[in-house]
């Protein structure tokens, strides 16, 4: 991590940090006042979402039900990573080991597309920041389907995130969808009542 001088905030972002068993522990060892911002999504679309991205990389990957389900019919597949990923109460327990709740601010996936300006001002409230990035910042662009910014920073066009966001979703069958729903019903409450908040994915 660079070096941050007063006044000034560090951010690293990687999604597999969440995930990795060793992160709580590298990172409390770095700096234990770290602020840990955590962005979630329902963990069923987060699956298909991740299994987009491989299939975008990997033509001729097997469908997503035959990755989701072990033998393709039989119990869900924890240990394919766009399920495992998902199952954000047991991620979470490794690290509230080291870190407690107060240092976490848990990000809906769902209102950041439906809600950009409020959820990024739950960010600078957390990080102590003005609330600079406010509603005017954004626009929603029809054609990309997902909000924008009107004006990227430095700049005086609109901006949008890349084609790898927000990319079309394969067709996955209901019956598929319902079966990962019920398996992760479990896991969201326990998710929930561990961040006190409700994501509404149930
Ligand atoms: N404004 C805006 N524009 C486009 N996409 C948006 C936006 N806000 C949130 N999202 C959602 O971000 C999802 C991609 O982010 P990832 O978490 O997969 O990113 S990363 O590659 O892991 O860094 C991406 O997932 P997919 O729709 O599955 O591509 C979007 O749902």
């Amino acid at each position: 991590m660079p070096r941050t001088l007063d006044g000034q905030i560090t951010l690293e972002k990687t999604p597999s940090y969440f995930v990795t068993r060793e992160a709580p522990g590298r990172i409390h060892g770095m700096s234990p006042d770290t602020k840990l911002i955590v962005v979630v999504r329902n963990p069923v679309t987060r699956a298909i979402s991740d299994y987009a991205q491989t299939l975008s990389k990997t033509p001729g990957l097997p469908s997503f039900r035959a990755l989701a389900f072990r033998h393709g019919l039989g119990p869900v597949d924890t240990a394919w990573s766009a399920v495992r990923i998902g199952l954000y109460a047991q991620h979470l327990t490794n690290w509230l080991r080291l870190f407690p709740l107060s240092r976490f601010l848990f990000v809906s996936g769902e209102r950041l597309v439906s809600d950009p300006a409020g959820e990024v001002g739950r960010v600078q409230d957390f990080l102590g920041l003005k609330r600079v990035v406010t509603d005017k910042h954004f626009y929603f662009n029809a054609t990309k389907g997902f909000p924008c910014l009107k004006k990227a920073q430095g700049g005086s066009r609109p901006r949008c995130l890349g084609k790898s966001k927000g990319r079309p979703h394969p067709r996955v069958p209901e019956a598929v969808v319902r079966r990962l729903r019920d398996f992760y019903r479990p896991f969201n409450r326990r998710f929930y009542q561990m961040t006190g908040q409700d994501f509404g994915w149930d």
